[in-house]
């Protein structure tokens, strides 16, 4: 599905990931770790096409994709949920999920990719008429991920998805990730509720300093001491 080799980022001087590997296989979920600053969000935007790569290649269903403009990978299929929820607080629910389709398809086609998601998002079908910025963190997280699958991507990056939700939401979170995969999405997530990530990922890697430190299953990180020690605070 997806297969990047050895890219690199800068900011100016500050060469921010320095030769990251990663790949993610069809409905695989893939957890990327590690502490602030260590390149996570550089990662996807750049795996996404929002910053440009100063070296390596990404290879994206067999296509590669390196250096194209974030709008044309995202109608390859590959989609970016940002941190922070970016939803548009005026607009309402709908709303929000008509624009997330807006440059990809009619609007006879975007009302039915919002059908099916409200299968798959049971919360947001009774908030469609309300103002998105009267939702729960969580609801505005719900919206904000059926947003970016409003496209119908094949693979999902999450950044951050269960960033100051309260401990219920965090569950219902996850609860869609492992519900998404079984749909038949893949998905790369960052995520620092590192034991709750592990739990659901099949495969994961430690982002550290820019560069991946571990990579391995799900279990064996979860098992590693870098892992518990860094990480799941179990000393
Ligand atoms: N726009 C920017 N300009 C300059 N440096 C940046 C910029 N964005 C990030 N950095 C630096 O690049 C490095 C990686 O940042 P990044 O945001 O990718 O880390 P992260 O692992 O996602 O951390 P966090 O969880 O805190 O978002 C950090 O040292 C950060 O200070």
């Amino acid at each position: 599905m997806l297969h990047a080799e050895g890219i690199k980022v800068r900011y100016g001087e500050i060469e921010a990931i320095r030769g990251v590997d990663l790949s993610v296989g069809e409905r695989e979920v893939v957890a990327l770790i590690g502490a602030n600053g260590a390149g996570k969000s550089t990662t996807l935007n750049a795996l996404c096409g929002l910053l440009p790569t100063v070296a390596g290649k990404i290879t994206f269903q067999g296509t590669d994709v390196t250096g194209w403009a974030p709008d044309k990978i995202s109608r390859s299929g590959m989609a970016l949920t940002p941190e922070g929820r970016r939803v548009f607080g005026q607009l309402t629910v709908a709303e929000n999920l008509m624009l997330g389709g807006a440059a990809h398809a009619g609007r006879a086609e975007r009302v039915q990719r919002q059908e099916e998601l409200l299968e798959l998002f049971p919360v947001l079908r009774s908030r469609m008429t309300q103002k998105a910025g009267n939702m729960s963190g969580g609801e505005q997280q719900m919206l904000a991920i059926a947003r970016s699958l409003m496209s119908r991507p094949k693979l999902l990056l999450l950044d951050e998805p269960s960033l100051g939700l309260a401990p219920q939401m965090v569950d219902k979170v996850f609860d869609l990730i492992v519900a998404l995969r079984k749909a038949g999405l893949s998905i790369l997530l960052v995520e620092q509720n590192v034991g709750l990530a592990l739990e659901i990922a099949d495969r994961a890697s430690v982002l550290r300093g820019g560069s991946i430190a571990l990579s391995g299953s799900a279990e064996e990180l979860a098992s590693s001491d870098l892992v518990r020690q860094a990480y799941l605070g179990v000393h």
